[in-house]
């Protein structure tokens, strides 16, 4: 039997499959929390990663053949020339280089930034974070020799750190702001404008079955990817699949064969972890609404689900913006939370779980309309991340997205990217490995949904105005 890892570190934990390559069978697996804060020393990554490893490998006969890690995307990650972190990474949920990337916006324009990279620059995107250092902390910024990403660090890492070499893969190259996706290479002109004239080295560029370098036990190393990325790969999402994410993100994303270029900047022109493309829309509140939901009304996440199914669909007239961290789609990085349409008579626990699920889907329903304008076919929509596990959002997904939903298992699809990217890596070829995803359909059966939407729209209009991509707000 040849084994291997697919390791997903992503903004909550670490988590990691051993996979029989061959059959795709799930042999064992473990996770290893992280710290809160959308700041974090890489060490702690590194020490998670290390710590489910030794779990998964400590249940494991054979020798691990392979290792791939996806990654967190857009996270800031600086090496000095020691090879040690210059400062703590700045996470893609960290919203404090908005200004930087409205005036990154302002230089070349929407349009010019959509066609030369598919971004239009918000502040999850790692080149606005190196604006952003390069205004605040320039003597940190004078001290940048290399700029990775998660999933780059962590491999590197792997191969041993030091004068190893450096790679990334263009999935997640193409989340930084300063790659090109079709053409394949890294746009230095951009990150020097950017980083104040500075241009710090980057990582080597790997196809999707390139290898980078040997790991523990002499390993294989995948290119690894984004997790978003990995997903896609993990699933093996086709045409008419729209892939709906629920983990601290909530992310919506296809797989096209040709690059897409959206100048508003509600959809990200990524490239995927096959040699494609990966249209992507992220919202930054997603599980963590139903966690905050939960907690304010003294229950757990069972519980939540057990108030919001008794209550009826558009929770009695509430509706919750839920921009509890600020919000990237739409470009709302100083938003708080709203619920409207309070009552005395609808004020109960059951309608406010209900706003909060409903609230968290409508931001991936309006991802789904964006995806749907720019020409992606959505015939049916792939839920993963941990809050897909929720009945009330499973009960509550087809009528709101207007399509069947299906419920892969089991649950952990970026880690499982990984590990067939690594399985790819070794066997080489045109195609992955071929697995079996087993799920669990729900089919639209209320037809509710749209008059939920729509009173989620209306409520988003009065609040916010109408929204620009470059997150001006405009009364309308
Ligand atoms: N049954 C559930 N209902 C709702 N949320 C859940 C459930 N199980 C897990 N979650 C939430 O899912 C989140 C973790 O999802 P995950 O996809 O692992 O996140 P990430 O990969 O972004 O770290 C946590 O916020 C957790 O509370
Ligand atoms: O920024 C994005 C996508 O553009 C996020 O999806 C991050 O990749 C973090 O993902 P999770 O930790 O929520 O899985």
């Amino acid at each position: 039997m040849t084994v291997v890892l697919g390791i997903d570190s992503s903004t909550q934990s670490t988590k990691v499959l051993a996979v029989d390559a061959d059959s795709g069978r799930i042999l064992a697996d473990a996770r290893a929390a992280h710290p809160d804060g959308s700041e974090v020393d890489p060490q702690h990554w590194w020490t998670a990663c290390n710590q489910a490893m030794a779990e998964v490998t400590d249940q494991l006969d054979e020798p691990v053949a392979a290792i791939s890690v996806a990654g967190q995307q857009h996270g800031m990650v600086t090496v000095d020339a020691a090879g040690e972190p210059v400062r703590p990474a700045l996470l893609w949920n960290d919203t404090r280089s908005a200004g930087q990337a409205a005036e990154l916006v302002d230089a070349i324009g929407a349009d010019a930034w959509a066609q030369r990279t598919g971004l239009v620059p918000v502040a999850s995107f790692t080149v606005t974070k190196l604006a952003w250092l390069a205004a605040n902390e320039p003597e940190n910024a004078d001290r940048v020799d290399s700029v990775l990403l998660p999933h780059d660090w962590l491999t590197w890492k792997l191969a041993g750190g030091g004068k190893a070499e450096a790679f990334t893969d263009r999935g997640d190259a193409s989340g930084t702001g300063y790659f090109s996706g079709r053409e394949g290479r890294w746009l230095p002109d951009l990150l020097g404008e950017a980083f104040g004239g500075r241009n710090p080295r980057l990582p080597t560029v790997l196809g999707p079955t390139g290898t980078a370098g040997r790991g523990p036990g002499g390993a294989v190393l995948g290119a690894g990817t984004g997790d978003n990325m990995a997903a896609g790969l993990g699933l093996a999402a086709g045409p008419g699949d729209v892939v709906i994410s629920l983990g601290t993100s909530g992310t919506v994303f296809a797989v096209t064969e040709e690059a897409t270029q959206d100048p508003s900047g509600i959809v990200a022109g990524f490239c995927d972890a096959t040699g494609r493309f990966l249209p992507l829309v992220c919202t930054l509140n997603a599980a963590r609404v139903l966690t905050a939901a939960a907690s304010m009304l003294d229950t757990d996440l069972a519980g939540l689900d057990a108030l919001a199914l008794r209550a009826q669909p558009g929770a009695g007239g509430l509706t919750l913006l839920p921009y509890l961290d600020g919000e990237r789609t739409p470009n709302l990085p100083d938003a708080t939370g709203t619920l409207t349409g309070l009552t005395r008579h609808n004020m109960t626990p059951e309608n406010l779980a209900r706003a909060a699920v409903e609230g968290m889907l409508c931001g991936l329903a309006e991802g789904l309309v964006a995806l749907r304008e720019l020409g992606v076919a959505v015939r049916r929509v792939l839920l993963v991340g941990g809050a897909s596990r929720s009945a009330a959002v499973q009960a509550v997904a087809p009528a709101l997205f207007g399509v069947p939903v299906e419920v892969p298992e089991p649950g952990e699809y970026v880690a499982l990217g990984a590990a067939r990217q690594a399985a790819w890596a070794l066997t080489g070829g045109e195609h992955p490995p071929v697995w079996p995803v087993e799920s669990v359909r729900f089919e639209v059966e209320e037809e509710s949904g749209s008059a939920v939407w729509e009173a989620h729209a209306q409520a988003r209009r009065t609040v916010h105005g109408s929204i620009q991509s470059t997150g001006e707000v405009a009364a309308g």
